[in-house]
């Protein structure tokens, strides 16, 4: 018997009055890839997370993990299985200092001694040591982005969902969040939103683009970004290929 893709969707479709966000949307994912999600605002890219994360349910089609039907079912539920997601709201407490925050999120799941001992350990991952006694709302915007990344750590997900991780950040703070992906992906697979395409081009591998709610292309990073229709459906946009 083969083993099923990690995660895996069929005709996803979810409609919103006359518009179709996402348009029977198959895709596949297999473990610990790492798969850049792109396409242009309202491609419906944050609405196809919200339904693998059980956030809205699809009007037609499937979403499964492993092989097992996850579509329809609650968002605790799917994540207890192992999908976390970093949205674009944040989701840290500013009065908290950082390791703080990631025991709290690791405390969910383990035992206050556990929690201490997986909080450290995602310090050290993220390279976040240096500043584990800081209040979360003294950092500056990327450290604060890297501790919204370990909160979603300490959930111990086998799939992480990254909703425009670079967004805002300085040239060196994307140079390091890339790093911190390709660290991250060497046990997890995640699927990243960005638009920032020198940050695509930092981790990418396989990227799929999404237009209109469909999927336009899904091929490795240097031939998506010669592909004359993502050029085009970019076009005006600021496609810095
Ligand atoms: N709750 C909703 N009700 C009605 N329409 C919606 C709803 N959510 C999303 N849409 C529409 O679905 C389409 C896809 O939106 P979505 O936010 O998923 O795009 P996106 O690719 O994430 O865009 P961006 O890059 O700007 O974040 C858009 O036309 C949007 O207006």
């Amino acid at each position: 018997m083969t083993t099923p893709p990690l995660l895996e969707t069929s005709n996803l479709t979810i409609r919103f009055g006359g518009v179709t966000a996402v348009n029977s949307v198959d895709f596949s994912l297999k473990e610990t890839e790492l798969r850049c999600l792109i396409g242009p605002n309202g491609a419906g890219k944050s609405t196809f997370f919200k339904l693998l994360t059980g956030q809205l349910r699809p009007s037609e089609g499937h979403v499964k993990l492993r092989g097992e039907d996850i579509s329809g079912s609650l968002p605790h539920e799917i994540a207890r299985r192992g999908v976390g997601i970093k949205t674009q709201v944040p989701n840290v407490f500013n009065a908290m200092t950082v390791e703080e925050n990631l025991w709290i999120a690791a405390r969910h799941k383990h035992t206050p001694a556990f929690a201490s001992d997986l909080a450290e350990e995602i310090l050290t991952q993220l390279r976040l040591t240096g500043i584990a006694k800081r209040e979360v709302g003294q950092l500056a915007h990327g450290q604060r982005q890297w501790v919204e990344i370990g909160t979603v750590l300490a959930g111990e997900p086998e799939l992480i969902l990254l909703d425009e991780p670079a967004a805002g950040m300085t040239h060196e703070e994307v140079e390091r969040t890339a790093e911190l992906i390709l660290e991250i992906n060497r046990k997890r697979a995640l699927i990243v939103v960005e638009h920032d395409m020198q940050f695509i081009k930092m981790i990418a591998k396989t990227v799929t683009v999404l237009h209109q709610g469909s999927v336009l292309i899904e091929e490795d990073v240097a031939t998506v970004l010669q592909d004359p229709r993502v050029r085009d459906v970019y076009l005006g946009k600021g496609l810095a290929a």
